[in-house]
């Protein structure tokens, strides 16, 4: 809570700087309503006095105001939300949430969008905007209620000091609010995990992905009693915790309107004993009424204050995050060279993912030589695709060392190092574009470049299946946008055709580019990219890094280097490790033995 006043602060000055008008507009509007509830009281006992004493002309002079401040009350009202409202939705929309994306854009590395904590907080806060800026006014409209408060003590207390005993009473249903609050906030943070899981196995059951093993394997009843369990068990604790609540409420408010009774019945006694005039009776109802009015407002508004602690806690910590980030860039000074001489060396490293209990790389040495075609071999799980991430600086190695030609990898400036890469990861993207635009994107100054575009697919096999769409390379692709559905292999082939936008990278990392596609027209991409890959080599010293699991597709690379369980257990050409009969050796032969079975069997 000791950061919130800071965030308020810098929303309003963003509210200030960027819609001042309207925020200049909520303001005034907020202060005037105050100055109503005082005068709209006042003029109203001055009119009745004035009534009272028989004294018609004082008694209409005062009732004039009166009801112009009672009208203006109302108006006010409506001109708070409608001005709070109009403020709010563009500061949040336009500012805010454009700025958590731009943030997240930002960061370095990848790290982040594979971290449950911080793509939990991510959620909440990206269509937050609106609670966010909106909790920085309800502090605006809790202060503006509590000048109406204190403006009521203040009338309360010139019929009689006593009645200030009756606004104290005010603060009872508010702290019994507030308690309330706290107990619904910590039974939702205690079911978020139950909360999470039913929501997951919801999508998990409409999913086309993983819709036909469900139906295959008949889990759907077993994943649908598991999903109604975390509902059960979240709505359980939520419950006890909302009836808890209301009871809090319920009582809190009672002591209010006992009060507030005995209030009443205090000032009608000091009229009928002739120590207030009948004006003080009404002006005591008024401000009593309008005081219940006004701490409504300030319970709702603290409250919601409070409750918009679930999106401004998550928003804090990823400003935390970014700005940590932001602490450790890399340090620089070292330029990318033009062309490796000696290649890539990897000295003890050694990398743990957040949250992971287990070293996913550990203590990993080698050289991948300027100019090689490297093959990154072993079983799941074994540390290959962490490898291809250091390499792409989406991670830091935790301890040990990466060097380009003798500079440190995380010296150089991950934008540039990054100009100078190309890659097909594992998970390759489905751009909802034309194909051209899809492939082109590989390299948008070679956006336009319709003779690169078209080589490119040709490098990836892909460009017989271009022909066949209908619209060539204008077709749009994607099924959310109506366009063409490619199959999974097809999908990847345009991914290798976009990482072949790039001429000659320094690092062309393929992860496992062919594995949505048949033997034969692997092993054909696989031999195409790497002769092209050894003639780049030969000018820029560029090294092609393949991970693949299909051994027979990489043993034409010059080095391979075999994992287990993220340390590296061999390296070396194919037919050396083969004649050196060890885990290479024996994984080659059994995927041998396993495709010679299948053909005689
Ligand atoms: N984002 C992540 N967070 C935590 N642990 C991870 C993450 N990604 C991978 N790991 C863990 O790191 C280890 C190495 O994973 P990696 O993806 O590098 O293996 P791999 O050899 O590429 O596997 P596969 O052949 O299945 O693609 C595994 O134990 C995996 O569980």
């Amino acid at each position: 809570m000791r950061r919130y006043p800071g965030l308020w602060w810098s929303l309003f000055r963003l509210s200030w700087s960027t819609h001042r008008w309207l925020t200049v507009s909520t303001l005034s509007v907020l202060l005037l309503s105050v100055v109503a509830t005082g005068a709209c009281a006042l003029a109203l006992r001055a009119a009745v006095n004035a009534m009272v004493a028989g004294e018609g002309f004082a008694a209409v002079t005062a009732a004039v105001p009166a009801v112009a401040a009672y009208a203006a009350l109302h108006v006010l009202q409506d001109a708070t939300a409608t001005c709070r409202n109009a403020v709010t939705n563009r500061v949040a929309r336009l500012e805010v949430e454009p700025g958590v994306h731009r943030e997240v854009a930002a960061l370095p590395g990848i790290e982040h969008l594979e971290r449950t904590d911080y793509l939990d907080r991510l959620k909440a806060v990206r269509d937050g905007g609106t609670q966010l800026v909106g909790s920085m006014w309800r502090v605006v409209l809790t202060f503006t209620s509590v000048m109406k408060l204190l403006v009521a003590a203040g009338l309360l207390g010139s019929i009689s000091p006593c009645l200030l005993a009756f606004v104290t009473a005010a603060a009872v249903p508010a702290v019994c609010q507030l308690k309330g609050q706290r107990l619904l906030n910590d039974s939702q943070v205690a079911t978020m995990e139950a909360v999470r899981l039913e929501a997951s196995l919801a999508e998990l059951a409409v999913d086309a992905g993983a819709a036909p093993q469900i139906r295959v394997s008949g889990a759907a009843p077993g994943l649908g009693a598991r999903r109604e369990a975390a509902w059960a068990e979240a709505h359980r604790v939520r419950l006890r915790a909302r009836l808890a609540a209301s009871a809090l409420r319920l009582g809190g408010w009672t002591v209010f309107l006992a009060a507030l009774l005995a209030g009443i019945v205090l000032v009608v006694g000091r009229s009928a004993s002739g120590e207030a005039s009948v004006g003080d009776v009404v002006l005591a109802v008024t401000v009593a009424t309008s005081l219940g009015q006004t701490v409504q407002v300030t319970v709702n508004s603290t409250v919601a204050t409070t409750t918009a602690g679930s999106v401004i806690e998550p928003y804090l910590w990823l400003r935390r995050y970014g700005e940590r980030a932001r602490e450790c860039p890399p340090a620089g000074g070292a330029e990318v060279p033009e062309a490796l001489r000696e290649g890539i060396r990897l000295q003890g490293v050694t990398f743990r993912y957040g949250g992971s209990d287990h070293e996913a790389l550990h203590g990993v040495s080698c050289l991948l030589p300027a100019g090689a075609v490297v093959a990154v071999v072993g079983e799941n799980g074994s540390g290959k695709s962490t490898l291809v991430k250091l390499l792409t600086m989406l991670y830091r190695p935790d301890s040990g060392t990466v060097l380009v030609d003798g500079r440190p990898l995380d010296r150089l400036d991950p934008e540039e190092w990054r100009a100078r890469i190309s890659a097909v990861p594992q998970q390759f993207g489905r751009y909802p574009l034309t194909v051209s635009e899809s492939v082109g994107m590989g390299d948008l100054a070679g956006m336009a470049d319709r003779e690169r575009i078209t080589e490119s697919l040709r490098a990836a096999n892909a460009d017989e299946l271009v022909d066949s769409l209908p619209e060539g390379l204008e077709t749009r692709l994607g099924r959310e946008l109506s366009g063409v559905e490619l199959s999974e292999g097809q999908w990847q082939r345009l991914a290798m055709a976009r990482a072949a936008m790039r001429r000659s990278p320094l690092l062309l990392v393929l992860d496992e580019p062919t594995a949505s596609i048949d033997a034969v027209t692997e092993r054909a991409i696989l031999d195409r990219r790497m002769t092209h890959a050894r003639a780049a080599g030969r000018d820029t010293g560029g090294i092609t890094v393949v991970v693949s699991h299909r051994l027979s597709a990489v043993s034409r690379a010059d080095l391979v280097l075999v994992l287990a369980h993220g340390r590296l257990v061999e390296a070396g050409p194919h037919a050396e490790l083969v004649d050196r009969g060890g885990p290479y050796a024996r994984m080659y032969a059994a995927q041998a033995n396993a495709y010679r079975d299948e053909r005689c069997p």
